[in-house]
Order: structure tokens, then sequence, then C-alpha cells
């Protein structure tokens, strides 16, 4: 049976230091800020608003939260984030995606102040991540490094297979793999064959969006599989995109959803506020 990457446990710890590092800065009166703007209700989105306020709340960053309504205008909402630029109290501003349909995603990401954008969204960020230089990199694909670094799993020189080339999770993935000497192989709709690439994984990261979307099939025996999904199903609860039932059994490593991957992404999305807000004491 694969060993299950535990997504709680790390974070808690990881959590439970940052906790210690913001009572510092509350010394020398930091209090990290966080301001998150959701328009309409996404599901996924839902699910993580409620857990970062959640455990903002119990490290002490301070946590803002601005919903709008669903047919909120490009203007107002770029009014908002202007706002948050503005505000020398923010040091870290998050905008739920997708946004409605409607709405210029990338023109709201291109008006986040990008020393204020902590999912590494700016052009400036994802070319310093393509450079290798450090950066803000997207929580996901961050929380994803950190888990595998927890439980010692090496990434250099192995195979690794991303099923899913969104910003947010695949291509910063990518380039962090890279960054730390993996072989990286980025899949999408259009890929043929997908089937014959994932088994050939040594480190399969699945971030499609469909329940039950990898089979053992398509799982090399004793390879770690990642499993990013977030659906909600007609039963009400929460599955990833790995068919946990078949793949588990041999699979050398595998994270559960939940309790994997999306507890990371909320430990490194407080680490990476904690780390825009000591930019304060610094410069
Ligand atoms: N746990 C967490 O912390 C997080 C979870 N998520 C969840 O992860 C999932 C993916 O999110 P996100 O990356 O934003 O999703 P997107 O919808 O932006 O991207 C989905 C990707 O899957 C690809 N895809 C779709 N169908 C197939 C197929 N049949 N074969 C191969 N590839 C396919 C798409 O290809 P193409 O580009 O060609 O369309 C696309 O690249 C969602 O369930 C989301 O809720 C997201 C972020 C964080
Ligand atoms: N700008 C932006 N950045 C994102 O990073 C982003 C986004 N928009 N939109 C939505 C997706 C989705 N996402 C999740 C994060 C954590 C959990 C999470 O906490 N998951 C828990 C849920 C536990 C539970 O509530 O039962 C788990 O998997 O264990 C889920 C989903 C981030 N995303
Ligand atoms: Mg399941």
């Amino acid at each position: 049976m694969a060993t299950r990457l535990d997504g709680r446990v790390v974070s808690k710890k990881i959590l439970g230091e940052l906790k210690q590092t913001v009572a510092k800065l509350a010394q020398q009166d930091v209090t990290p800020t966080l301001a998150v703007v959701l328009v309409g209700s996404d599901p996924a989105s839902e699910v993580y608003v409620r857990n970062k306020q959640r455990r903002a709340e119990e490290i002490g960053v301070r946590s803002l939260m601005y919903r709008l309504p669903e047919d909120t205008s490009q203007m107002t909402l770029l009014a908002k984030v202007a706002e948050l630029n503005q505000d020398p109290d923010v040091d870290a501003i998050l905008v739920q995606l997708p946004l409605p349909a409607g709405l210029d995603e990338r023109a709201v990401i291109d008006a986040i102040d990008p020393n204020k954008d902590v999912d590494g969204f700016s052009p400036v960020s994802v070319g310093r991540l393509w450079t290798n230089e450090p950066t803000v990199v997207a929580s996901t694909p961050y929380g994803i490094m950190a888990l595998l670094d927890a439980y010692d799993i090496d990434v250099a020189g192995q195979r690794v297979v991303i099923v899913g080339r969104s910003n947010i999770v695949g291509r910063p993935l990518a380039g962090l793999m890279v960054n730390h000497d993996a072989t990286v192989t980025i899949a999408h709709s259009k890929t043929r064959n997908l089937k014959q690439l994932t088994r050939e994984a040594d480190i399969l990261v699945v971030a499609v969006g469909r329940p039950h979307f990898i089979g053992a099939d398509a799982v090399k025996p004793g390879a770690t599989v990642i499993d990013v999904g977030i659906s909600r199903g007609a039963d009400g609860k929460l599955h990833g995109d790995v068919d946990d039932d078949t793949v588990a059994p041999i699979a050398g490593a595998l994270t559960p959803v939940p309790g994997g991957v999306g507890p990371m992404t909320i430990a490194s999305l407080m680490a990476q506020t904690v780390a825009l807000a000591k930019r304060r004491l610094h410069g």
C-alpha cells in the first residue's frame, strides 16, 4: 500500500513554526495582513477561503475578506485592487480564480502590485521563477514541493509528469521541478497517448479537476502520485482526480483528498504572506 503523504500533519508543523515567527513580528509592530477578494462563488474557492480564514486566525495573520457579487463590474473590481495596493497595512493580495465570465482575469492580475501578488502571477514573478531566482510562487506548487521534501522524496533526476497546464498549478510547478533538477513533462487536453506518458512518471502530479480521472492503469507501480484536484461530488464530499481505491494499492506514495495538497496550499500561502510582511522591516 502507498505511503500516505499527510498534508494535515506536515502543514500543522509549518503553521506552528509560522505562529512563532508571527509572534516575533508582532513585537516589532508588524501584523502580516492578507487581503482576499472573492467575486461570486466558485466551489473550490469557497473551500480555500474558509480554510485560510481559519488557519490565519490560528497563527495571528490578519485576513481581510472581500466578497463581491457575481455581477461585479471590471471597474469595481479594479478599484478594489487599487485600494488594496495603496493600503500600507496590506502585505499580500489574492484574487480568487476563476473569476465569473465577463471579467478580464489578466487585466485584474496585472493590476495587482507585483510586490503584493502572493500567488506569484505577475509577469515579474513568473520570469524570476523560470530564471531560477528567488520569488513568490503560487501556493499550491510551493506546498507540493514542501510536502515531498517533508517525506524525503527527492525530485532530482526523477521523471516528473504533470497533467494540467494552468497558471496556478501546472506551469509554476514545472518551473519549481526543473529548478530542483527534475526532468519534467507537462500534459494537457491535447496530449496524445496520455496513459502511456503518465505510466513513465516516477512522480505523477494530476491537476485536471475531474474525479477518478487517473486509475491504476495510468500509474507506474511504486510511483509517487500527487492529487491536486478538488471537486465537490453529488454526495457533498470532496474528491480528487485520482481513483484512490485502485491507485493506493500500487503507488509508492499518494496524497489523499482531502488532507493532502489542500492543507499544504494554505500553509504555503501563510508562509509567503509572512515573508511579504517581513519586507516591511528590511525594505
Ligand atoms: N488543492 C489545491 O490546493 C488546489 C486545487 N485545485 C484544483 O485542481 C484542479 C485543477 O485546477 P486548475 O489547474 O486551476 O484547473 P484548470 O481548469 O485551469 O486546468 C485544468 C487542466 O487540465 C487539463 N485537462 C482537462 N481535461 C484533460 C484531459 N482529458 N486530459 C489531459 N488534460 C486535461 C486542461 O488542459 P487544457 O489546458 O488543454 O485545457 C488544463 O490544462 C481543480 O479541481 C481545482 O479545484 C486548484 C488549485 C489549488
Ligand atoms: N488565486 C487563486 N489562488 C489559488 O491558489 C486558488 C484559487 N485562486 N482558486 C481556487 C483554488 C483551489 N484552491 C484550494 C486551496 C486549498 C484547499 C483546501 O484547503 N483543501 C482542503 C479541504 C478540507 C475540507 O474543507 O474538507 C483539503 O484538500 O484537505 C482547496 C482548494 C486554491 N485555489
Ligand atoms: Mg475518491
